[in-house]
């Protein structure tokens, strides 16, 4: 079924590593990897096997140069088709804070702006909020976690962690990763972690062991022939690595 982000259950007293109950586990597919003549075919095709959000992937051809997937004119189509599934649009866009507004306007129900690529993340999160939107920070492989970036992530819903050079599907999963989200996840201890890139079940597995709690997958969900038992295995991993998670 396809939901809004439910809230965080925390255990009572507890706000440390090891002493959280479960955070919520959710697989998004990216509809990158399907059929891009039929989007709302393959979207509606992964609502219904299980789905819990599904990621869109917005490419400009300029931040991530040579790749140009989707606008906004597309992701409003395929809102006016699904209007009630949770729609996570990744900007990976110049200047993607001067998307917010439209973003809010087409129904958009997450948007997640590179960190390398906004000018003022602080204030582009603030923004968001102020018109009711969802936002999140991505990470691209080479950024690293410090003070500075830890007291900008605090302002947003949702730290993604890529896992792969933002740019295209079907690339791997780069482990090298796993400490960033451990580090996240250490200083954070409630809010989303998202991965994206060379997620499969048992990298979903390595980075909910890691942390992460929300799990994008392309190519993992869209070659699979069997799309429900695709997503039920993700899921099974985030659940498996959450309970290592858990344990340490
Ligand atoms: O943002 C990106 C790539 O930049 C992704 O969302 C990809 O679409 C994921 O595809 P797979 O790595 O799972 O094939
Ligand atoms: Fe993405």
């Amino acid at each position: 079924m396809v939901t809004s982000a439910s809230p965080l259950r925390v255990s009572a007293g507890g706000s440390q590593q090891g002493s959280l109950s479960a955070l919520p586990i959710r697989v998004g597919p990216s509809v990158l990897a399907g059929d891009l003549s039929k989007l709302a075919f393959e979207t509606r095709r992964v609502i219904r096997a299980g789905a819990d959000y599904i990621h869109l992937d917005m490419f400009d051809g300029n931040w991530v140069q040579g790749a140009f997937t989707f606008g906004p004119m597309v992701v409003k189509a395929l809102r006016d088709h699904e209007p009630r599934a949770y729609f996570d649009v990744h900007l990976c866009v110049m200047r993607p804070e001067e998307y917010l507004e439209e973003m809010k306007h087409i129904g958009v129900s997450r948007v997640t702006l590179h960190f390398e690529a906004t000018r003022d993340p602080g204030a582009a999160a603030n923004r968001a909020h102020g018109l009711g939107l969802e936002i999140g920070l991505a990470l691209a492989p080479e950024t690293q976690v410090d003070e500075k970036l830890l007291s900008i992530a605090e302002l947003f819903d949702v730290v993604l962690v890529m896992t792969v050079p933002p740019g295209f599907g079907g690339q791997s999963f780069m482990p090298e990763m796993l400490p960033k989200l451990r580090q996240l996840r250490e200083v954070f201890p409630t809010k989303a972690l998202e991965v994206d890139g060379g997620v499969t079940p048992t990298t979903a597995a390595l980075a909910a062991a890691a942390g992460a709690n929300e799990a994008v997958a392309g190519s993992s969900v869209f070659h699979s022939r069997n799309l429900r038992r695709a997503i039920r295995e993700l899921r099974h991993g985030l659940e498996q690595g959450q309970q290592t998670w858990q344990q340490s």
